[in-house]
């Protein structure tokens, strides 16, 4: 596991987008894995930004969002879907078909999480796939616990992710209490693998990650085990890590 510390969440959207555009501009044809919440958008500021300048080309570009709430509809200003077309996909030209994100709103869930799931491995897999952390150590919404096996699936959200994502919405009550996500399994295929870290919020989740220890009652510990991965963490997120010695 790399790790690749810079000075503030500035740096770390800058140095992490300009990798993505990299790729973006080199390879005639990417699957990307996006993320939401608060860690990649300044990532997807940056490459907005980027696409206004330089038309930087994206019909070659298919993605993969990383989980979405059940019951929210695709309009519902919290709804993961929402916040992609706000932050990205409005804005630059990734043909709409290419777009996956599960839907929240649908007859059948597992039906939902197992067709999510063939769309992946039939376009071969994620060539990048983009990550924040919980607090918890989830990843996508796999929460503590999660058999590293996991493929799609769906999940009943803990209390302290649903309140760690209150700020989202009214109130706790409002926050759903599941959703679908790709499974640890699903997330460990990414052929390669970014994940960030900002703040003081994230420090004990640091700590655990780079302790090297891996068990499923920290799902991103398995991240020590994957083979092209790289963590851009802020100095307020390493802190911690630092002062005991795991850096
Ligand atoms: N489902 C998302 C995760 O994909 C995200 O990585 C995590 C951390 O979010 P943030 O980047 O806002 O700290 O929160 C949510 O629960």
């Amino acid at each position: 596991m790399k790790v690749i510390e810079v000075i503030s969440y500035d740096e770390m959207s800058e140095l992490a987008a300009r990798y993505f555009l990299t790729k973006i501009t080199t390879y005639p044809r990417l699957t990307l894995g996006l993320a939401t919440g608060s860690s990649p958008k300044g990532i997807y500021q940056y490459l907005v930004h980027d696409y206004d300048k330089n038309r930087t080309d994206y019909s070659h570009i298919t993605t993969f969002n990383l989980d979405e709430y059940i019951g929210l509809s695709k309009d519902h200003q919290n709804s993961y879907y929402q916040y992609m077309h706000d932050n990205l996909f409005h804005h630059v030209n990734i043909p709409p078909k290419q777009i996956h994100i599960p839907s929240g709103i649908n007859d059948n869930n597992q039906a939902e999480c197992e067709v999510y799931e063939e769309k992946i491995n039939a376009i071969g897999g994620i060539d990048l796939q983009l990550l924040g952390i919980g607090a918890n150590g989830h990843i996508g919404f796999n929460e503590p616990g999660t058999p590293f096996y996991s493929k799609t699936h769906v999940v009943n959200l803990t209390a302290s992710t649903r309140e760690a994502n209150m700020r989202f919405f009214n109130n706790i009550c409002e926050v759903p209490s599941q959703a679908i996500t790709m499974g640890i399994q699903t997330i460990f295929n990414s052929k390669e693998i970014i994940l960030l870290a900002s703040g003081q919020t994230k420090q004990h989740a640091m700590v655990q990650l780079l302790s090297g220890e891996v068990s499923e009652s920290f799902p991103a510990s398995i991240l020590n085990k994957h083979p092209n991965i790289t963590v851009i963490a802020d100095e307020e997120a390493l802190l911690l890590a630092k002062e005991i010695g795991l850096r």
